[in-house]
């Protein structure tokens, strides 16, 4: 892209000058051609085309056809989003500065109007490289208007006569620039950035034109600080790009580890792929480097993924070539992959992946259940030795409870309810405990009892004591109140024993308590512990079983959609083949309509006008010349005459005596007569050469007058030879309708004759229905007459000859009635045929 205020040499820069002095333009055509040439000696055959257009307010003009204006967008994907936009082939330098003088001579015509209109629009030539009609690449070269154009600078506005509109459109196409090459996807906001979209997003190269003119100066810098800005934008362009670089690393890194799933053919490659990429991180650690570094970087980066996808799909393919030569003896057929087969081949290859990676994941899952079941197992396996261990604790403790108590019945659990049945006995063995502590309760409160009956036995005894040694000194008594003594000194050391006792068990019943509660807490803790893992447990299995059907459903769907592809990839050629024809259908259609004749024939008009214009000037350039013919015959005449005198002063023929005497005053003259010569013929070379040019201008002007005519004979005489066309189909069709008209006519009397004809045998059969009813009525006379006469008692002998001849007479009238008969039929068959 050229960018730059007007008269800074964006032009100059584009098409340059003549030979070392060429522009941009040519050289890169030159460098395409030499390329494609070099490609040619390879045996790769492409083609160069080039589209021009110019964007002005938007609107988009092509400038390679005469009228195509106003061009939409369309979504190409590749190369330039205009939609009818027409594209030259070209295969030489020559080929292609005939088609940009071509465009540059449309811009001309369109500029005309309004000289300004050039700096005011953007001018864009494409270079499309194909190969067998698929696009290769496309090149762009925009001149942009001129920068200025977009500045609020007063003396700019009046100046190019800028409008409000044309100074909008130009600004936004700028800022739209500025911002869809920093990422910011405005690509909509100008028609400039919307139809180069595709160029501009692989890459896009500004040149700032500078001119140290002291008048644009102003503009010169705005320019700068217009690149400037793009420029910034493009620091937080290098972060994302590091970051896409990770991105693109890490998905590198992934491929490569699921292409290693698929086989091991290329195993060499990947290593080297490998290799290569850890290379390429030690060499760029923190991935800090320029854009063109980082872009470089990237390139590599999708390089290695292409090259491994290549090497996953060659793999594949061998392996389909492999299994279908198993399969059939048929040869494999020969020969390169059309691009569309590559694609989906590799489609399908990536889709035979995944269900391969699918199918591995599925093995994974299945070896991980196996070993979670085998988990499961021995989990299973500790929790039965648990939950006999738990009985045998539970026999122990019934034993206990036995012993402690008659009351407990003996409790015998069940295979699956063990856990329940613990927690019962929990509950049966608390309550027990706490029987226990209630029965300890009434063993201290008999104790405390006995301690204090054994108080107050203790009180009695002193009293007895003292009451004995009463006695002793009364003395008679003491005796039998000594063995009343002893007697209650045995009950109470009776008492004091079983008071030990029953302290001795109790403290063992709380011990034996104690020691049961936390065997009863651990065991419950245990158990709960148990429960949840048992849940947890059984919960993964069910998710695995879950994971196992969906992995499986997903495979069978992936399988049915490969299959379907297959299916339809038949279909989808069919389409596209037929929308291929349509397309071209509708490209001659449209094509045909451009050239509609209103359009030629304004230019044909502006071209007579212009015609007239040249014959006008061409008149006025006659006459100047006349009258500069006549000037130089009028000096000539001068100079004879001023000859033929010099020729007497030297001979001295018509010397003055006055003059005789000044010889040197003569010298003068001579000299200044031969400079006037000299003058004279400077003057008449200057006129001569203006004439030569002034002709050459008229013959050139004559001759592109006389192209455009030839151009346009050319495109009338097609439009001609349609009408033509037409005017024959349409005599044709007349011709057809007249002789249609004339068999209408014809049957029409045929109809009415046969009518008439139909009324006629009407007629006719009620003649004859008439003639029959008479002949019938005549027949039944006849026969009633027959009748009288063959019968035996009417017969007389007398009238037999006459009676024979009239039998005769009758019977050669009923012949005659039975051929009328026959007639009727024979006319009704023919009436009932017509
Ligand atoms: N490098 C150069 N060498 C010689 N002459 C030059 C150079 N660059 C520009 N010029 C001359 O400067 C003048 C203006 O250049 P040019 O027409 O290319 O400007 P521009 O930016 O295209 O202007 P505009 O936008 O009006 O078309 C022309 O006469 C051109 O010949």
């Amino acid at each position: 892209m050229l960018f730059g205020p007007s008269d800074s040499g964006k032009t100059y820069t584009l098409r340059g000058g003549e030979g070392k002095n060429k522009g941009i333009l040519y050289r890169i055509a030159e460098k395409i051609i030499g390329n494609a040439e070099i490609q040619k000696g390879m045996g790769r055959n492409l083609q160069l085309k080039v589209s021009v257009f110019h964007i002005y307010q938007d609107i988009i003009s092509d400038l390679m056809e005469y009228g195509s204006r106003g061009l939409g967008f369309v979504d190409k994907g590749k190369g330039v989003a205009i939609e009818g936009l027409s594209e030259h082939e070209f295969g030489c330098i020559g080929d292609f500065k005939r088609h940009m003088d071509f465009a540059y001579k449309i811009r001309k015509s369109l500029v005309k109007p309004d000289l300004k209109l050039k700096a005011k629009s953007h001018f864009t030539v494409v270079i499309g490289v194909y190969d067998g009609g698929k696009a290769v690449s496309y090149l762009g070269i925009v001149e942009l208007a001129g920068s200025e154009n977009a500045s609020n600078d007063q003396n700019v506005i009046r100046n190019n006569c800028l409008s409000g509109d044309e100074k909008k459109s130009i600004a936004r196409s700028f800022n739209a620039l500025s911002a869809v090459i920093n990422r910011q996807p405005v690509w909509k906001e100008s028609s400039l950035t919307f139809s180069l979209k595709p160029l501009i997003e692989s890459k896009t190269i500004i040149i700032l034109t500078l001119s140290s003119t002291q008048n644009i100066s102003k503009h010169t810098i705005a320019s700068l600080k217009y690149i400037q800005r793009i420029k910034d934008g493009q620091g937080s362009k290098t972060q994302k790009i590091q970051d896409n670089l990770k991105e693109e690393l890490k998905s590198i890194r992934y491929e490569i580890q699921e292409a290693k799933f698929i086989t091991n053919d290329w195993a060499d490659i990947r290593e080297q792929a490998i290799q290569r990429i850890e290379e390429l991180i030690r060499n760029n650690t923190d991935f800090v480097g320029t854009i063109e570094q980082c872009e470089e970087f990237l390139k590599e980066c999708y390089m290695l993924r292409k090259h491994i996808n290549d090497a996953k799909c060659r793999s594949q393919i061998s392996i389909n070539i492999e299994s279908i030569t198993k399969r059939s003896t048929s040869p494999i057929p020969e020969g390169p992959f059309t691009d569309r087969d590559v694609y989906y081949k590799q489609k399908i290859c990536t889709l035979q992946a995944m269900n391969d990676s699918k199918v591995r994941q599925i093995e994974e899952l299945n070896s991980q259940l196996i070993i979670r079941e085998n988990d499961n197992k021995l989990l299973y396996g500790k929790v039965t030795d648990l939950e006999r261990l738990l009985h045998e604790k539970e026999r122990t403790l019934q034993i206990l409870e036995t012993k402690l108590t008659d009351d407990f019945s003996a409790v015998s659990p069940t295979d699956k309810d063990i856990i329940n049945t613990l927690k019962h006995k929990l509950k049966h063995k608390t309550t027990t405990c706490l029987e226990i502590e209630k029965q300890l309760l009434n063993y201290n409160n008999n104790y405390r009892e006995l301690k204090f009956k054994y108080e107050i036995e203790a009180v009695a005894r002193k009293k007895y004591e003292d009451e004995y040694n009463l006695l002793l000194k009364k003395m008679p008594f003491l005796k039998d109140t000594e063995k009343q003594l002893n007697s209650y000194n045995v009950s109470l050391n009776e008492l004091k024993f079983k008071y030990d006792t029953e302290v001795s068990y109790r403290q063992k019943y709380e011990e034996e308590c104690l020691e049961l509660r936390k065997k009863v807490e651990e065991i419950s803790i245990r158990a709960i512990a148990l429960e949840s893992k048992n849940q947890i447990i059984m919960q993964k299995a069910d998710d695995m079983e879950k994971e196992l059907n969906c992995a499986k459903q997903e495979t069978d769907a992936k399988k049915y959609k490969v299959h379907n592809l297959n299916a339809n990839l038949k279909e989808m050629e069919n389409l596209v083949n037929a929308g291929n024809e349509e397309i071209q259908r509708f490209k001659y259609e449209i094509n045909d309509l451009r050239s509609e004749n209103q359009i030629l024939r304004m230019e044909k008009e502006s071209l007579i006008q212009e015609n007239c214009g040249l014959k006008e000037e061409n008149c006025i350039a006659k006459d100047e010349l006349k009258a500069i013919s006549s000037h130089i015959d009028m000096t000539n005449q001068y100079i004879k005459e001023k000859e033929s005198a010099l020729q007497g002063l030297s001979t001295g023929e018509n010397f003055h005596p006055a003059l005789k005497k000044n010889k040197k005053k003569i010298k003068v003259l001579k000299e200044t007569i031969q400079h006037l010569q000299q003058q004279l013929k400077n003057i008449q070379t200057l006129a001569e050469e203006e004439i030569r040019k002034a002709l050459q201008e008229r013959d050139q002007a004559l001759q592109e007058i006389e192209e455009c005519k030839g151009f346009q004979n050319h495109e009338l005489s097609i439009v001609e030879n349609q009408v033509g066309v037409i005017e024959g189909q349409l005599i044709k069709f007349k011709e057809q309708n007249n002789k249609l008209l004339n068999k209408e006519s014809e049957l029409n009397r045929e109809i009415k004759s046969l009518e008439m004809s139909k009324e006629k045998y009407k007629n006719k059969i009620k003649e004859l229905k008439e003639e029959n009813k008479m002949l019938q009525g005549q027949l039944v006379e006849i026969t009633e007459y027959a009748k009288g006469i063959t019968d035996p008692k009417r017969r007389d002998n007398k009238d037999m000859k006459n009676n024979e001849e009239k039998n005769m007479a009758i019977k050669s009238r009923i012949c005659a009635v039975n051929d009328v008969k026959s007639m009727i039929q024979a006319h009704r068959v023919q009436l009932n045929n017509q």
